[in-house]
C-alpha cells in the first residue's frame, strides 16, 4: 500500500490524556489523519506493548498505519506496521533487518549534513524538523522555518513529512516547501475536539 503522508498524527500521553488515548487517535483518523505514531517517553516497553496492540486493533480496516516512535522491541512485539528512529536512536541498518521489508521506516533528519549520510535504501521516509520551536519536544533542534525545510527537501531522495510546530494554517506554506505532509502533536492531540482538528487540515 502506497504510504499516505499528507496528515501525520503523532501521539502524546499528556495532551491525549483529555480524550483517552485511543479515543483521541480514533477520532483524528475520522478526521482524515492518515498515519498515526504511537510516542510515549515515560512508560517501559512492556507497559507499551499492549497499548500499542490496542491501537494496531483499533485501526484495523482504516487503511493507517501504526508507526512506534523509538522502540524497536515494541514495533516488532506488537505488530505495528513500523518504526521511527531519531539520529540518536539506533542504526537503520540493524531496525531494518530486524523489521523485515514490508515495514514502514522513518527517520529524523535535521540538517543537511544528516541528509546527506542517510541510509536511503533501507528507509521508507524523512522526518524534517522542527520548522517551528516547539514546547511538546523539550530537545529539539534549531528551527528550520519554511525555507530550511525547503532546502532539506529538495535534498531529500525520500519522502518527507515536516514537523514542529505545525498547525493547519502552514498546510499552504509546507506543501510550497515541497514535503509531502505534516506530522502534528498538539494541533490534534491538545484540542477540545480532535476530530474537527484533523478535519481543518486541508486536503489536496
Ligand atoms: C514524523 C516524525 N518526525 C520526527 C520525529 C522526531 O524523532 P526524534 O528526533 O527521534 O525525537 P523523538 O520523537 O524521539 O523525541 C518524530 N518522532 N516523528
Ligand atoms: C516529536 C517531535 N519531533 C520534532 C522534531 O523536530 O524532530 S518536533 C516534535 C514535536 C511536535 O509537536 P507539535 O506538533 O505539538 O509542535
Ligand atoms: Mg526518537
Amino acid at each position: 500500500m502506497r504510504l499516505d503522508l499528507s496528515l501525520y498524527l503523532v501521539t502524546d500521553p499528556d495532551l491525549c490524556a483529555a480524550h483517552g488515548l485511543q479515543e483521541t487517535v480514533l477520532a483524528a483518523v475520522r478526521g482524515g489523519v492518515s498515519v498515526v505514531q504511537l510516542r510515549d517517553k515515560h512508560v517501559s516497553d512492556a507497559e507499551l506493548v499492549p497499548l500499542a496492540r490496542r491501537l494496531k486493533t483499533a485501526l484495523a480496516g482504516s487503511g493507517v498505519p501504526l508507526i512506534i516512535n523509538d522502540r524497536l522491541e515494541v514495533a516488532l512485539a506488537s505488530g505495528a506496521d513500523g518504526l521511527h528512529i531519531g539520529q540518536d536512536d539506533g542504526e537503520v541498518a540493524d531496525a531494518r533487518a530486524a523489521l523485515g521489508p514490508e515495514a514502514i521506516l522513518g527517520l529524523s533528519v535535521q540538517t543537511l549534513d544528516q541528509l546527506a549520510r542517510i541510509d536511503k535504501g533501507r528507509l521508507d521516509y524523512l522526518g524534517l524538523g522542527p520548522v517551528f520551536a516547539t514546547p511538546t519536544k523539550g530537545d529539539h533542534a534549531e528551527p528550520l522555518g519554511f525555507e530550511g525545510l525547503a532546502e532539506l527537501v529538495a535534498a531529500s531522495p525520500l519522502p518527507s513529512v515536516a514537523i514542529g510546530g505545525l498547525k493547519a494554517e502552514h498546510v499552504p506554506a509546507v506543501r510550497r516547501a515541497g514535503a509531502d505532509g505534516l506530522a502534528v502533536v498538539s494541533a490534534i492531540c491538545g484540542t477540545p475536539d480532535p476530530e474537527a482538528a484533523a478535519r481543518a487540515f486541508p486536503r489536496r
